[in-house]
């Protein structure tokens, strides 16, 4: 990663990376095994995969609460719970808290599919998820934009939830979160312009579903829902 403003030491592995463990990867995965030919290839049917739907965008523009407004629509869409070295009891989303020496035997023994470094912490999504993905199931997190390359390299097919608004609701949002000091707010809010990777990544996504979150965030969900299940949409 590069860009003012960001992280891109390694602390957390080599940049926003996958992992490679078995597992890991949606693709390396195949149920299957081995190259079908012939008339075994035209009877099969496509192996399903449930999309991947990375919501992004900058710090304290609605990640978390449009996916906690997702899921609750949605009981059947997959929360990824991500691993954060972040103290327990932060508040926000549910995640599980490890200790930097925790992160890094995850992410070396292949438990982590994804991993980045933001604010000073490491993220990872845990190579679990893979399963709900072949099952067919649609799986929700949420993604640094400097992960993006990444995912749209190893999930498939990737649907990109980007959020944003306006500079002074960000500030505000932060504030009245709470959750951070008033120095990690102003470093939070210097990342907001979006990293150079962002436009290459979003040109790869399967779909890219862009959404301003200056409104009610019920307005918000209530887009993503239409955009992401358009079968249902306007469905009571
Ligand atoms: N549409 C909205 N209107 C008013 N407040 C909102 C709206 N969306 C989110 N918020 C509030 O803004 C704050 C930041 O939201 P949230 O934590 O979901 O952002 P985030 O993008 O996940 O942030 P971060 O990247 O820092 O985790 C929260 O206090 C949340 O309740
Ligand atoms: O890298 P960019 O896209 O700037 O920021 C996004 C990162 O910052 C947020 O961290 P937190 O959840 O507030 O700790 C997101 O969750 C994500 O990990």
């Amino acid at each position: 990663m590069s860009g003012e403003g960001r992280d891109g030491d390694g602390a957390c592995g080599d940049g926003a990376r996958g992992g490679s463990g078995s597992g890991g990867s949606a693709r390396e995965d195949e149920p299957h095994g081995g190259e079908a030919t012939g008339k075994a290839r035209e009877e099969q049917p496509p192996v399903p995969r449930g999309r991947l739907i990375a919501v992004v965008g900058p710090s304290g523009v609605g990640k978390d609460s449009v996916i906690a407004g997702l899921v609750a629509a949605r009981p059947d869409l997959h929360r990824v719970r991500r691993v954060i070295t972040r103290p327990e009891g932060a508040g926000g989303e549910p995640f599980d808290a490890v200790t930097p020496e925790r992160f890094a035997q995850l992410r070396d023994t292949g438990r982590l599919a994804l991993w980045w470094e933001a604010h000073g912490y490491c993220y990872g999504l845990p190579a679990r998820m893979a399963a709900v993905l072949q099952a067919g199931g649609d799986a929700v997190a949420n993604l640094s934009r400097a992960a993006l390359p990444e995912a749209a390299a190893r999930f498939r097919p990737l649907v990109v939830l980007a959020l944003d608004a306006d500079p002074a609701r960000l500030a505000e949002r932060l504030a009245g979160r709470g959750r951070e000091d008033a120095a990690a707010i102003a470093g939070r809010l210097s990342r907001r312009a979006p990293p150079p990777v962002l436009a290459p990544a979003l040109a790869q996504a399967d779909a890219v579903i862009a959404l301003s979150n200056d409104g009610a965030l019920g307005e918000t969900v209530a887009a993503a829902l239409a955009a992401l299940f358009p079968e249902t949409a306007g469905a009571a």
